[in-house]
């Protein structure tokens, strides 16, 4: 019988096998999806000042308190202009959008309800509260504040924030130096028509997508089924890259040569073979410099051992801050004899009270990639059951960004 570690040992034996890249400092322009290493604080309140949310007129809200209904207009603030003074309270001033709130008026009565006539303006709504149409200085954040925590990866939102406070150049993750690797005598280039028995290669380009997310610059390269040629090449990725990614060769085929090739290159094996499917033959190990992931050849088994235990490293490794994992329920009863973990390949809809919902779309196998098209995440299975039921809910691996 094989010894087959659980999939839970696996990631726990992954993520202790992280490692630190440091840290770099990047222009903003080129931050999005690099994980944030500084803290971002308010460099002044939010707004830095009472901002005037519509073009209209300020006034003194006790003017109109007192009944007064037209105001003699004083002059224009406009944005961009120092702040402006109301001189007479039973006066106003044209005010536009984005101005600072002039000294001496409250409120703020857009063109829509106001009619003007030369230098009067007439309000013509029955009521005005105090501080209507202002944004005040600091109400959504004060000076001195934490904005955004380290270990968010950058998206949109926190680009926008960097830039209000001034961070030009953010303090982000670096990364690993990375190789990503495909083995196997049929495969040929995506440029190439394959003969009928050969298939093109495109593990690598899958892989290397879920790199891309983080921005991780990737290399890449391939080998033939060649025992002298693969450990050549490993001693070489051995000594200048930090993560080598391996796609194929790691089962029990004649010609399947990385788990002795790498075990003779002085990679220390830290597992091969996981109670799972697809992805059994996963091996995993460690270097001086480098951490490897061989992963079983056929496509959804790579593909979802990229998922499930070298995704969640790199965050580690990145210092990502990670959200919980997602649980969706099962739409139909799902029969799966194997005592192994099942990673089964899903569309996810939503229910009427907005709970996620699975539907299992089951293709041909490891080998049917074509399906991953049609499905968009997995969702994890447990061994140690054979019927998983309508309605039972399961942890869930978003595939697509
Ligand atoms: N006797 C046994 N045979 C196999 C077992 C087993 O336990 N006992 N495990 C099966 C499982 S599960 C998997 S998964 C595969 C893993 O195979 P390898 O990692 O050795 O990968 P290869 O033999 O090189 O290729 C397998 C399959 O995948 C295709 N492939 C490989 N690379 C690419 C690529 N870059 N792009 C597209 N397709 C690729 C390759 O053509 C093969 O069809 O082993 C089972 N066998
Ligand atoms: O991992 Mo294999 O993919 O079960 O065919
Ligand atoms: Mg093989």
């Amino acid at each position: 019988m094989e010894n087959l570690i659980t999939v839970e040992d696996a990631l726990n034996l992954v993520l202790q096998h992280t490692r630190d890249f440091g840290t770099e400092s990047v222009e903003l322009e080129n931050a999005l999806g690099r994980i944030l290493r500084d803290e971002i604080v308010a460099d002044r309140d939010f707004p830095p000042y009472n901002r005037v949310t519509m073009d209209g007129i300020a006034i003194s809200h006790a003017a109109f308190k007192k009944g007064q209904r037209t105001f003699l207009i004083e002059g224009v603030a406009a944005a961009g202009d120092k702040q402006h003074e109301l001189r007479d309270s039973s006066a106003c001033l044209e005010v536009m959008t984005g101005a600072v709130m002039p000294r001496n008026a409250d409120a703020v009565i857009r063109y829509e309800d106001v009619f003007i006539d030369g230098r009067q303006a007439t309000i013509e709504v029955p009521a005005v509260t105090k501080h209507q149409n202002i944004h005040m200085k600091g109400e959504d954040r004060t000076a001195g504040s934490c904005i955004i925590t380290p270990g968010v990866k950058i998206s949109s939102p926190e680009i926008g924030v960097c830039a209000t406070v001034g961070k030009s150049t953010v303090r982000v993750s670096r990364f690993p130096k990375t190789i990503i690797i495909s083995t196997g005598d049929e495969l040929v280039d995506i440029h190439e028509v394959p003969e009928p028995h050969q298939i093109r290669r495109s593990n690598v380009y899958r892989l290397k997508t879920v790199l891309s997310y983080f921005g991780v610059p990737v290399e890449t390269a391939h080998l033939k089924d060649d025992e002298s040629e693969i450990s050549e090449a490993l001693d070489q990725y051995l000594k200048s890259y930090d993560l080598i990614l391996i796609s194929g060769g790691v089962s029990r085929g004649k010609f399947d040569f990385l788990p002795a090739a790498l075990e003779v290159a002085g990679v220390k094996k830290l597992f091969h073979k996981i109670k799972q499917r697809p992805g059994k033959p996963f091996w995993f190990g460690v270097h001086d410099r480098a951490t490897v992931f061989a992963f079983p050849g056929n496509p959804v088994s790579s593909f979802m051992c990229m998922q499930q235990y070298f995704k969640p490293w790199l965050q580690k490794c990145l210092h990502q801050q990670i959200p919980p994992q997602p649980r969706a329920m099962l739409t139909e009863d799902v029969h799966f004899k194997p005592d192994l973990t099942y990673f089964l390949e899903v569309k996810i809809s939503y229910s009427e009270n907005a709970e996620l919902l699975a539907t299992p779309v089951k293709g041909n196998g490891s080998g049917d990639l074509a399906n991953l098209v049609d499905a968009e995440a997995f969702i994890v299975l447990p061994s140690g059951k054979d019927l998983f039921q309508q309605g039972e809910v399961y942890p869930l691996i978003f595939y697509r960004e």
